[in-house]
């Protein structure tokens, strides 16, 4: 029984096709890994698992609410503090408690202030805690660990880890290695055939309460 699943995928950006003819499932513990080239559409194709953009062909199959989306807009407000940031988020999505995500973040000592004021990992971090608090089983994370450092990679890795371990999924673009025990997914050789426009259902927003 798989989270997600997606069959005969074909995913647009602009109202160019990207990628097309891609099918895969991923199951509880699983991590999957995309990998391909810059532009090669590992994006395009996330932002379609999160439901934020139509599939151009083929179906995304997962339970209504199942995805967690981070993408590279942190979806952060800078105005409200790290604490409040997690409190929103908890909020919106059903009340989960913050401080064990505050904690493994390692965001303790800054919980006081603006997410607008913090440096740019630190801001990777908040965003990436606050998939803690989402209670949402399948994390869909595009380019995860842009402006972390060594020991903030860790703690993602670890945060992924424990969600896995704990029946969870996550499907992750990134171009590092990050040491999971992961399936890959190369979406390469699904570049799709670009002599053909139609419109999607680009709604382009990154920063929405996904
Ligand atoms: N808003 C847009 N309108 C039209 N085309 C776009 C738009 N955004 C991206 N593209 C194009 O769609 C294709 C897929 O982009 P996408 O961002 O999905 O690739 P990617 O694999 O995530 O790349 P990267 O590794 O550089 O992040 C690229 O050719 C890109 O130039």
């Amino acid at each position: 029984m798989s989270l997600i699943s997606v069959s005969d995928l074909a995913v647009s950006r602009g109202g160019v096709p990207v990628l097309e003819g891609m099918s895969f499932a991923v199951a509880p513990g699983e991590v999957l890994v995309l990998r391909g080239p810059n532009g090669a559409g590992k994006t395009t194709l996330l932002r379609t698992l999160a439901g934020l953009q139509k599939p151009y062909a083929g179906t995304v199959e997962a339970a209504p609410e199942a995805v967690a989306y981070a993408a590279h807009a942190d979806g952060l407000k800078a105005t409200l503090t790290v604490t409040e940031n997690l409190a929103f988020w908890s909020g919106v999505y059903g009340g989960a408690p913050i401080a064990p995500a505050l904690a493994h973040f390692n965001l303790g000592s800054l919980r006081d202030r603006p997410a607008g004021n913090l440096s740019a990992g630190q801001k990777r971090r908040l965003g990436l805690a606050r998939l803690m608090v989402t209670n949402r089983p399948v994390w869909v994370l595009d380019e995860p660990t842009v402006s972390l450092d060594a020991a903030s990679v860790a703690l993602f890795a670890a945060a992924v880890r424990a969600h896995v371990g704990a029946g969870g999924a996550a499907i992750i673009a990134t171009h590092i290695h990050l040491g999971f025990e992961e399936t890959v997914f190369d979406v390469t050789p699904y570049k799709a055939r670009q002599d053909v426009v139609r419109d999607d259902f680009d709604r382009s927003f990154d920063e929405a309460f996904l």
